[in-house]
């Protein structure tokens, strides 16, 4: 049984934070699995706002090549706007539903939707995106949101939520992390966010994970924001992503995750985020990335 949902549907064809071209063709692929249709079919009102308007790399100036912080004001730009957008969506009753592109894009629609409202946030993925521009090795700015929406990173990208930090670091949960840079690991080690790696989810398994996630993110808030990268997913059933990393969770145990958040009740708005049409076998990654969505918006087997 579902209860109904306004669903907002906004896609982000964003790239420029990624260090690999691919993932801005991401939200049509999403949407040609049949993402709007099915949701319709499990009963929610649907909207499709279409695509932000979002520069191509082609036609941006080039980033100076030791930059640490690679094409900053086009993403700022695009995050400011999504920003807007996505805190008007909420305040009319909508669930935004944000179609990525690369993970930068999170700093504006996590932002906004933390505008006026104390959310949690639930982050899952292979990385921690917890990078600001001293600890980077690459530069690309999708491997930094979770750093920025906590309050650390550059003035430009901080402060979209009228508030900053955007998220409480004690309301934000990082869940099946597997691959962390030098400097970004120490700089998580010492914030408050609470990580639950791999190893926590081999160990006590998926469920009680996500039960204790979701206890933290809902404590005290409005509900949550919850930013899901698919590269989370083994690239075994996962191979159209922005950066793959072997050794990841299976769809059965994205699923489950899904159907806790959806159970929860607190979901308040989402990214699905990294899928790369390039790398991706006959539409798959973006196939399972509909299916996750249907679950944590309320699509049970029986
Ligand atoms: N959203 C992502 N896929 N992020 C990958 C980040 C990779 C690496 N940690 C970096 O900062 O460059
Ligand atoms: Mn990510
Ligand atoms: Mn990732």
């Amino acid at each position: 049984m579902t209860s109904e949902t306004r669903v907002a549907i906004l896609g982000v064809p964003i790239d420029l934070g990624a260090g690999r071209r691919g993932v801005d063709m991401g939200p049509s692929a999403i949407r040609y699995a049949g993402l709007s249709r099915r949701l319709h079919d499990l009963g929610h009102h649907v909207v499709d706002f279409g695509n932000l308007a979002t520069p191509m790399v082609e036609t941006t100036p080039l980033p100076p090549p030791d930059a640490r912080l690679r094409y900053l004001e086009p993403i700022a730009e695009v995050c400011q706007r999504l920003a807007e957008l996505v805190s008007d969506i909420a305040a009319q009753a909508m669930l935004p539903l944000i179609l990525g592109g690369d993970h930068s894009l999170a700093i504006g629609s996590a932002s906004g939707s933390a505008r006026g409202r104390r959310l949690g946030l639930i982050w899952i993925d292979a990385h921690a995106d917890f990078n600001d521009e001293t600890t980077t090795p690459s530069g690309n700015i999708h491997g930094m949101p979770l750093a920025v929406l906590t309050g650390r990173g550059h003035l430009r990208l901080t402060g979209l939520a009228g508030k900053t930090p955007a998220f409480d670091p004690a309301r934000v949960v990082l869940i099946a992390v597997r691959d962390l840079d030098p400097l970004e690991r120490e700089a998580l080690r010492t914030s408050a966010i609470t990580v639950f790696t791999m190893h926590e989810i081999d160990r006590r398994g998926m469920a009680a994970v996500m039960e204790q996630a979701l206890t933290i993110a809902t404590r005290g808030t409005d509900g949550f924001h919850l930013s899901f990268d698919l590269d989370v997913v083994d690239p075994r059933e996962a191979p159209g992503v922005g950066t793959p990393v072997s050794g990841g969770i299976s769809a059965r145990e994205a699923h489950l995750a899904m159907e806790l958040i959806a159970e929860s009740g607190a979901l308040r708005s989402l990214d699905i985020v990294e899928v790369n049409p390039i790398l991706d076998e006959r539409n798959a990654t973006a196939e399972l990335a509909v299916e996750l969505a249907l679950s944590a918006l309320g699509k049970r087997i029986l």
